[in-house]
């Protein structure tokens, strides 16, 4: 049915809507208005008085509370109907575009704003993951050599350590005991646990005095001392960089990865050349120790389990097992083949250390595998965070998000969502300098792809490829482009502003190949202009780009912990940083109850967020003439009107003829770029006969959307409930005009409601949106203001999600 959409749009240029017209698509309601008004208009007839509508005030206050009183009733409310106020045609009926409303049958919100605003302004909280005082504390005195400690200081500017940092090096130089580690995102555990290894290993050609050996230095081929396994590559690559940094003070020692993603023969050929810790996936390092016979464990003294919760989360529990098994059963060697004694400056034992930011019941299980009486080190709390900690009796509690974190929610129905999240980044990035890098994160790769291409510039999009570069002078050697993130890195469209006119949008997930995240990763950490990095939860975990100002969780994360991280890749190592959520009036609303904040979660309504970001018009690509053109003749438009311009102009391009098609070519030559359905004249253009690829990926988007949404823990499911999703609204979201089918095994409408008979017809039920009921004419539940899933196509579909969250990460894409 979504083919109908094909002619959903008119562009009537200044001609008068004659009674000939008429309208097909959009909502029925909005079809039967504008028929009866471009009658009326043709007759010079008055307005069509029956059923008069409240049009949205878009004065009314941003933050007025709209509670439930009931509270328990969150189906979308029909618009209010009063008579007293006239009915005004929408900005997109005036101008004979028809969409259906954005502003009807908005949901109840339950969240009462206004409140805290009369409270106090709370002062700033004290950053809680940052280096201590200098005066304080160096890494000197916590037993580190003065080598390693002066290295820190002048080249990795690194004068004071962090509070867990304090705790844990001396522990792992002076102890052998197994530890888990357990801080607050972005505090810096990686040093934690790589300071003691180094200096150890380190101490191996020093002279009792500090200075180095003369003969009997440790290089590279003195023995595998250390193994760090992370859950990602990417993570792995980042420690591997920390760890060559600090090694630029020891550089007779060597680090290397092995993560997969590229040939197994070219990682044994570094293994054989000799490596002294080695930072590793745990499914490759299964294989290497399966296959590789130069992988000598024998001398290994520590044994890292970073990120330990995601590792088992991913499934590699029976890899740990593996590897922690092989490791003890290799006899543990005194001297290397060398002959150089290792006992006495490395553990006399083996040493497992498990690091997390969150505790969960896998972390436990994990612990159990790896560690043998191990110490717990934490950063050390201020009373009043132990108290708290005590007093709830749990250690899920413990772990908290950064106290200088900002954190807000903003409560947005699901039909604004795309315009509100546009009015937020344009709000973001209006000011130069003000946010350098903001990371959004959505459920399931199909929706990072549907939304990177929507935000991208079009111009990019549909301009053909670049003249090749001028060769290369002596002076400047021309820049190659980079292959790997020619799909990945773009700039963007819409929230670029004149002050800060170039945004550079770029999208990561787990279903792009190795060299194109690697690639894409450090594009974006590197990006000198101001960035968006659109991924899923690939990134919430360790990922360490420390110009993040803003994360925005445009999909809740599918459990606490997640959430946890994902905020975390804002205000490191005691910087500041925003977290914002999106949530949908609702059951969802309760969510922020359960989130660990330090401080208040600030609730904002998206009025606010579209007021202030649509406050001037949005910069729509080249190609979108048709909003562009009533945006700027619309003197008296409000952000109401250009919520819809900018929803309408979505919905266009999904529609619009694909780039390269005979429709496309055909519209670009009769200088329709971007119009593409017309009537009110003589031509009446046919429906495209190919699909927009654009389209076709909303769709998907859609569908990865829905079934993701169904994995959300089982104890948080009452926040995020199937039942109350409204399939209808949320296919707006996508820029579709309806919920397109073959979501699971199928989501169907509620079919067993009638509605009241009028004019004599009898009231209609159809089988699913868009099917014609037996009277022929669309069924009223084709509207929007109907949707809820049907009970026993959910229960369905939640036993098919049981089944495939085993194996989500693949079948949904969510990785
Ligand atoms: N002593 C220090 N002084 C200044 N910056 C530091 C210090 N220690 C670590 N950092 C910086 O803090 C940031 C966060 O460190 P790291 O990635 O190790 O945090 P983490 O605790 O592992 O976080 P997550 O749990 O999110 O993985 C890094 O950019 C790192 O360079």
């Amino acid at each position: 049915m979504a083919d109908d959409g094909m002619l959903l749009n008119f562009e009537i240029d200044d001609a008068p809507l004659v009674s000939q017209v008429k309208f097909k698509g959009g909502r029925w309601r909005d079809r039967v208005k504008a028929n009866k008004s471009a009658k009326a208009a043709s007759q010079g007839g008055p307005e069509p008085s029956a059923k008069p509508r409240a049009p949205y005030d878009p004065n009314r206050p941003a933050k007025r509370p709209r509670a439930n009183e009931d509270g328990d009733d969150h189906r979308p409310a029909k618009a209010p109907r009063t008579n007293d106020i006239p009915w005004v045609p929408t900005h997109a009926m005036k101008t004979g575009l028809v969409s259906s409303s954005l502003f009807t049958s908005i949901p109840n919100v339950v969240t009462k704003f206004g409140e805290e605003e009369s409270a106090e302004p709370a002062e700033p909280a004290k950053p809680s993951n940052a280096p201590l005082s200098e005066e304080a504390e160096n890494f000197h005195t916590l037993g580190l050599s003065k080598r390693v400690a002066h290295h820190l200081a002048t080249k990795l500017e690194m004068k004071a350590p962090t509070s867990i940092q304090k705790n844990t090096i001396p522990q792992l130089i002076r102890d052998d005991s197994d530890a888990f580690l357990q801080a607050e995102t972005g505090s810096g555990k990686t040093l934690a646990y790589l300071l003691p290894i180094v200096h150890r290993i380190m101490e191996l050609s020093m002279n009792e005095d500090g200075t180095p050996k003369k003969d009997a230095k440790v290089h590279r081929n003195s023995g595998l001392f250390a193994i760090i396994l992370a859950p990602t590559r990417e993570l792995c690559k980042q420690i591997a960089v920390v760890l060559e940094k600090v090694l630029r003070c020891a550089p007779w020692l060597v680090c290397t990865t092995v993560i997969g993603g590229e040939s197994k023969h070219s990682e044994k050929a570094r293994i054989r050349k000799g490596v002294n810790i080695l930072v590793a996936t745990p499914g490759r390092l299964t294989d290497h120790l399966d296959n590789t016979k130069v992988l000598d464990v024998g001398t290994v003294r520590w044994l890292v389990l970073d990120e330990g919760d995601r590792m088992m989360e991913m499934g590699f529990e029976d890899d740990i097992k593996t590897i922690v098994g092989k490791i003890r059963a290799d006899k543990l060697a005194t001297k290397n083949s060398e002959g150089l004694v290792l006992d006495g400056v490395l553990p006399k034992r083996r040493v497992t250390v498990l690091c997390s930011a969150t505790m969960k019941m896998n972390v436990q299980k994990l612990g159990e595998i790896s560690l043998e009486d191990a110490v717990h080190i934490t950063a050390s709390k201020s009373e009043m965070e132990k108290d708290a900690v005590e007093n709830s009796g749990s250690m899920e509690s413990a772990f908290t998000a950064p106290a200088q974190l900002k954190q807000s929610c903003i409560i947005v129905p699901a039909k604004l969502r795309l315009v509100t999240l546009i009015a937020l980044l344009k709000a973001t990035f209006a000011r130069k300098g003000s946010v350098m890098k903001a990371i959004i994160f959505i459920s399931c790769a199909d929706s990072v792809d549907f939304h990177y291409e929507i935000l991208k510039d079009t111009a990019f999009i549909e301009s053909p490829p670049p003249p090749p570069p001028p060769p290369p002078t002596d002076e400047a050697p021309a820049k190659k482009p980079d292959i790997h993130t020619e799909t990945t890195v773009a700039p963007a469209a819409y929230i670029t502003s004149p002050a800060n006119n170039k945004v550079v949008l770029h999208k990561l997930h787990g279903s792009l190949a190795q060299p194109v995240r690697s690639a894409t990763l450090k594009a974006f950490s590197e990006c000198k202009d101001p960035a968006v990095l659109i991924t899923t939860d690939i990134s919430s975990r360790g990922l360490d780009v420390p110009a993040v100002d803003l994360v925005i969780e445009y999909d809740p994360a599918f459990a606490v912990p997640d959430h946890v991280h994902r905020i975390g890749r804002t205000a490191r190592a005691g910087r500041a940083g925003k977290a914002v959520l999106f949530l949908l009036p609702g059951s969802e609303e309760g969510y922020t109850t359960i989130l660990p904040s330090s401080s208040t979660i600030t609730p904002q309504l998206y009025e606010s967020i579209l007021q202030n970001g649509l406050a001037s018009n949005v910069n729509l690509p080249a190609s979108s003439e048709t909003a562009n053109a009533e945006t700027e003749s619309n003197k008296r438009e409000t952000w109401t009107t250009r919520a819809e311009a900018l929803q309408l102009h979505f919905e266009q391009r999904l529609l619009a003829p694909p780039p390269g098609s005979e429709d496309f070519e055909e519209a670009q030559s009769k200088g329709h770029k971007g119009k593409f359905s017309k009537t009110g004249g003589k031509s009446h253009k046919q429906p495209v006969k190919k699909d927009n690829p654009l389209l076709d990926a909303a769709r998907q988007a859609f569908r990865s959307h829905i079934r993701a949404y169904a994995t959300h823990v089982r104890e948080e499911r009452v926040y995020f409930d199937m039942m109350q999703l409204h399939l209808g609204h949320m296919a707006k979201a996508f820029g579709l005009r309806e919920a397109p089918g073959g979501i699971g095994s199928g989501i169907s409408r509620r079919t067993h409601k009638f509605t009241p008979a009028t004019n004599g017809q009898k009231g209609a039920a159809s089988a699913s949106s868009g099917v014609k009921s037996s009277s022929g004419s669309r069924s009223k539940f084709d509207d929007d203001e109907f949707g809820q899933v049907d009970e026993d196509a959910a229960r369905r579909m939640k036993a098919k999600m049981k089944m495939l969250s085993m194996n989500s990460a693949s079948e949904f894409n969510l990785g």
